[in-house]
């Protein structure tokens, strides 16, 4: 055989095999972008109920918003008076204003003016100040776009930089409650426009940070439940563990039940199953206890309550297909703007392309902060200035996501409010006016776990108001009452989707019985 034949061979063959690397790739590529149904269905166990561990973050379509069936007689908790409202800017008791009423904007297709309601501040199409969008294509890795020209600011500014104080006056409430030509003119959208310096250089690329993958997570941060394992993990089990239980003992169990916030029907149930189980099966050994324990914990979080989070689009968006849209709630600092950036990172990990709705106007800080985890995973930002009717700024935001094709429109919302408006009202009229542009498929209650019983009253509150989907229950790794997510799950009938398990950007996790359960008795 000559040398060139030789050559040749040996060139035919690397080809083959580069061609079957580049193939291997891709395939896992797309193995990870189509998770959320895939594995929920391969991985999904009879034992105890569909449980998966070690997944990622499962998403899905909307599509199905109906509430789960709670009926009031499982609600054990019902003395609780809401501590939303003492979050507020002011009183409870003060008197609320009514919602003003006015036409909806030509944009909100199919809404008849009679019928319109609360749309006051929405902006008419041809006042926003938003560019068109030029394509309706939505790249998955982050991109760099040009930054906006903010074409005006009509609305005085004074009205927007008032200190809190200030706004809380009747005055100033007088002209956020009423001044409907001035606010459309405040939101605006910050694609990039409040880049870095030097990231807004024409031309330049935007890095693309590096998102762990959502793929057990839970596993990987479940160093960071250790406080609430020293509870579960040490004292529960080292009493069930001793065997020849006496009353003494179960009461104390039971006791450290309830320190772990797990609420008293929980526990008492929890126990009763023990008691019944440990005669039934003779547990004898540490072992025995600790997988009668395991099986009793996870079969009280539900294992077979779905967890996916609606954000994947209905269809393709750059096809006529509409985005997902997600609303996030809960009140002031229990990590709403911070979970909606590390889902955002989720979801453009995954591929998707992302819009942020800043309607939490409340702080001018709070949008600047969503501005940049927008920057950080090139997703675009509408934004209002601070005091902007926060209805307004969600609405610009489901009509620009829609406009531009994206997959999921993630909308933060405000915790406290410049006006003398019911936090609940106007959450309420968020939702409404929202879904006179989109279908909201999923309202995430953002729950702070270290507050406990007032974290539950306040569940309660926000419940009733916007028919929450799923709860996202924060700074987990701050507290020893891991419990609080099974009474939350009770209280509620709402499944934990997701956990905050810390400050870092990747520090969002999958809820899932299973691991959340190993982790706290390891
Ligand atoms: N340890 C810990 N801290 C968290 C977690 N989630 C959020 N935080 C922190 O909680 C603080 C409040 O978070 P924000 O996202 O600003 O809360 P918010 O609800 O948007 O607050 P407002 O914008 O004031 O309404 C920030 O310092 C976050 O870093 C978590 O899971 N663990």
């Amino acid at each position: 055989m000559s040398t060139t034949n030789v050559i040749l061979i040996i060139v035919a063959a690397l080809i083959v095999l580069a061609v079957l690397v580049a193939t291997g790739v891709l395939l896992a590529r797309r193995r990870r972008v189509s998770l959320g149904r895939g594995e929920q269905e391969d991985t999904a166990t009879g034992q105890g109920g569909g449980y998966r561990a070690g997944s990622g973050i499962s998403l899905s379509s909307g599509g199905d918003t109906a509430v789960p069936e709670h009926p009031v007689e499982e609600r054990t908790e019902t003395e609780g008076q809401p501590g939303v409202g003492d979050d507020a800017a002011v009183p409870r008791e003060s008197a609320r204003r009514d919602i003003v009423d006015v036409p909806l904007p030509p944009s909100a297709e199919g809404e008849s003016t009679a019928e319109a309601e609360d749309v006051s501040d929405t902006a008419p199409a041809e006042s926003r100040p938003l560019e068109e969008p030029e394509s309706t294509e939505t790249p998955s890795v982050p991109e760099q776009q040009p930054p906006a020209e903010p074409e005006s600011e009509t609305a005085p500014s004074g009205e927007h930089t008032a200190p809190p104080e200030e706004a809380e006056s009747s005055a100033t409430e007088e002209v956020v409650a009423e001044s409907t030509a001035a606010e459309p003119a405040q939101t605006e959208t910050a694609p990039a426009e409040s880049a870095p310096a030097e990231a807004e250089s024409a031309g330049a690329e935007v890095e693309a940070e590096p998102i762990e993958p959502s793929t057990g997570r839970l596993e990987r941060l479940r160093g960071r439940l250790s406080r609430s394992r020293s509870m579960f993990g040490q004292s529960v089990l080292g009493l069930l563990g001793a065997g020849d239980l006496d009353e003494d003992s179960w009461e104390e169990i039971e006791d450290t039940l309830l320190m772990a916030d797990i609420g008293a029907a929980t526990s008492s149930e929890i126990i009763q199953r023990l008691r019944t189980e440990v005669a039934a099966r003779a547990v004898r050994t540490p072992e025995q206890a600790r997988s009668l324990l395991r099986e009793v914990l996870i079969d009280a979080l539900g294992p077979q309550l779905s967890r996916d989070v609606q954000a994947l689009p209905h269809g393709d968006p750059s096809d006529g297909g509409k985005p997902a849209v997600l609303l996030v709630v809960g009140v002031n600092g229990t990590g709403k703007t911070t979970t909606t950036g590390k889902l955002a990172r989720v979801l453009v990990s995954e591929g998707r392309s992302v819009l942020l709705g800043a309607a939490d106007t409340f702080r001018a800080a709070a949008v600047e902060q969503l501005a940049t985890w927008g920057e950080r995973v090139g997703a675009e930002v509408v934004r209002g200035d601070e005091g902007a009717d926060p209805a307004s700024v969600a609405f610009e935001a489901v009509q620009r996501g829609a406009d531009s094709g994206v997959d999921a429109i993630l909308v933060d919302t405000a915790g406290r409010l410049h006006t003398k408006t019911g936090l609940m009202d106007e959450l309420g009229k968020v939702k409404r006016v929202v879904e006179k542009r989109a279908q909201v498929d999923e309202v995430l209650l953002v729950l702070d776990a270290t507050t406990g019983q007032n974290g539950l009253a306040q569940a309660r509150v926000f419940a009733d108001v916007v028919d929450v989907t799923g709860i996202v229950l924060t700074k987990l790794d701050g507290t020893a009452k891991g419990g609080i997510v099974f009474q939350v799950q009770r209280e509620l009938g709402v499944p934990v989707k997701l956990v905050g398990l810390g400050e870092g950007a990747d520090h969002l996790a999958p809820f899932e019985p299973e691991a959340f359960v190993d982790a706290l008795l390891e």
